[in-house]
């Protein structure tokens, strides 16, 4: 009773620490994985990719990565024991008996590359089925609207059928190296060596006794290795997510030291060229800003304004020479190069939350300051009304597009970095409006590069330098 009492207290314990070693994995994993990418990773083309990582991925990670190898040691474990028991009645047999286990495994190596391929195909069919999800989600509006509903469960139906396939093809591999891994370490594994054993009785070298010790420990051996080739294919499916996350350890030991930039004197793009999504856009364009200096930036749709002011933010790649102050911006730690900038994005993006987060972003501002911002975006009346903590709503679901704006043109006066980066910042406004924030943007005396469609003359006379990018290269 003691004894059975004592082994299930050892279960219990090993549960136990087995689920806190997965818990404490998994967390810093996901740790590693949430500083990548806020902090460093590049901006995704496509969302859909890290954010099916950062789920299906690193969920599969736990099941068959982590959970794998925990499997895999206890079974070593045993396996060890087993052997080293075994070779005390007779190590000749039990060598036979283990490289009759040991040939499966070796085939089982045939498997993994083709395992590594459709563990491949899942994750992507995966990654477009979330972004399918996650598109449905935030256009269900629209969807209803036209009532495309239809379409749309079609759609969802097609991405959820290729992820299931993929899914069903690749465990249908796994299962399949398991059966036939099986099947010969019945015949080589077991069938070889029990005969090899007869022979090494009739030769009076082993007892029967001591064979019939040898075979009760090849079930020790054959089963513990069968779990270990089962483990060790399943692991495999996770080599591609381990290669990612390799890749994020790299990224996120920036060496780069930090320079003194001192207040900000000049942005010099020398030669610059700019692509995305594969197509080349700017070409060998050049341009000296001034600090303090007026900015505007025009181009048909589609040009490359949007990410020209990216990449001087450094959150894109440019090739040719950029540098700030004279220094080249690829030297600058990443943060000292962000923290020039205040972007007005044409398509800003507002928390779930109250007035006062989105403004702040959790930043340690003053009451004041917080007012301050908001009246020079001319918020200062939906305050008034709504009070800071108005929650928004999903991206901003609760205001009127002019309100999003002005949310977006306040937090970029609230955190008073040298530069306003201002793309289509007024677009939602009335003239009215769009006049007065410009007074604001101007007499702030910091850098202002702005792209617009719809700017005025009397606007546009005010810059200090208009610039048409189709004529710049
Ligand atoms: N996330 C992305 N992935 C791939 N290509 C993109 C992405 N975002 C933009 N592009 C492409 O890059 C090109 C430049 O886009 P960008 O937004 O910089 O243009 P823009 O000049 O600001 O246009 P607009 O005046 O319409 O805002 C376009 O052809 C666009 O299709």
């Amino acid at each position: 009773m003691a004894g059975f009492a004592a082994l299930s207290f050892l279960g219990q314990c090993q549960v136990w620490v087995k689920n806190r070693l997965v818990q404490t994995v998994n967390l810093r994993i996901k740790t590693l994985m949430a500083k990548n990418l806020i902090d460093d990773g590049p901006l995704p083309e496509d969302a859909s990719k890290p954010l099916s990582f950062m789920t299906n991925d690193l969920k599969l990670l736990e099941t068959n990565g982590i959970t794998s190898e925990l499997t895999i040691l206890q079974e070593l474990l045993t396996l060890i024991f087993a052997i080293a028991a075994a070779i005390y009645f007779d190590w000749l047999t039990t060598l036979v008996f283990v490289v009759g286990a040991l040939l499966p495994m070796a085939v089982s190596g045939l498997t993994q590359k083709p395992i590594d391929r459709r563990s491949k195909a899942w994750s992507a069919a995966n990654g477009q089925y979330t972004g399918s999800l996650k598109d449905l989600l935030s256009g269900l509006d629209t969807i209803r609207s036209y009532h495309a509903n239809t379409v749309a469960k079609a759609r969802l139906n097609q991405s959820s059928t290729a992820m299931e396939n993929g899914l069903r093809r690749m465990n249908n591999l796994i299962g399949s190296a398991d059966v036939w891994m099986s099947f010969l370490s019945l015949t080589v594994g077991l069938l070889v060596p029990f005969g090899f054993g007869i022979v090494r009785i009739l030769s009076g070298v082993i007892t029967i006794a001591g064979f019939i010790g040898i075979v009760q420990l090849s079930n020790s051996i054959t089963n513990p290795l069968l779990i270990i080739m089962d483990g060790v294919n399943k692991w495999n499916t996770t080599r591609q997510i381990q290669a990612k996350l390799r890749t994020a350890k790299d990224t996120s030991s920036d060496k780069r030291s930090e320079q003194p930039l001192g207040t900000l004197q000049t942005l010099t793009l020398n030669n610059i060229t700019l692509s995305r999504g594969g197509k080349a856009l700017l070409q060998n364009f050049n341009l000296t800003i001034k600090a303090g200096s007026k900015i505007l930036l025009k181009a048909p749709s589609g040009f490359g304004k949007t990410t020209l002011l990216y990449a001087l933010q450094g959150q894109l790649p440019m090739q040719g020479s950029y540098q700030i102050n004279g220094i080249d911006a690829g030297q600058l730690p990443p943060r000292q190069q962000l923290d020039l900038f205040s972007l007005i994005k044409q398509q800003p993006f507002l928390f779930n939350d109250t007035l006062r987060f989105n403004l702040t972003l959790g930043g340690d501002y003053s009451q004041d300051e917080l007012e301050e911002a908001a009246r020079r975006a001319h918020l200062d009346t939906l305050v008034a009304e709504k009070g800071w903590d108005y929650q928004c709503g999903e991206n901003g679901a609760n205001l009127s597009g002019g309100q999003i704006q002005r949310v977006e043109i306040a937090r970029a006066f609230l955190v008073k970095r040298p530069v306003i980066l201002a793309d289509e910042a007024t677009s939602a406004l009335d003239d009215k409006l769009s006049d007065a924030i410009h007074d604001e943007l101007f007499a702030s005396g910091k850098t202002v590069i702005e792209v617009a469609h719809h700017i005025s003359p009397e606007w546009q006379a005010k810059f200090d330098q208009v610039i048409d990018l189709t004529q710049a290269a």
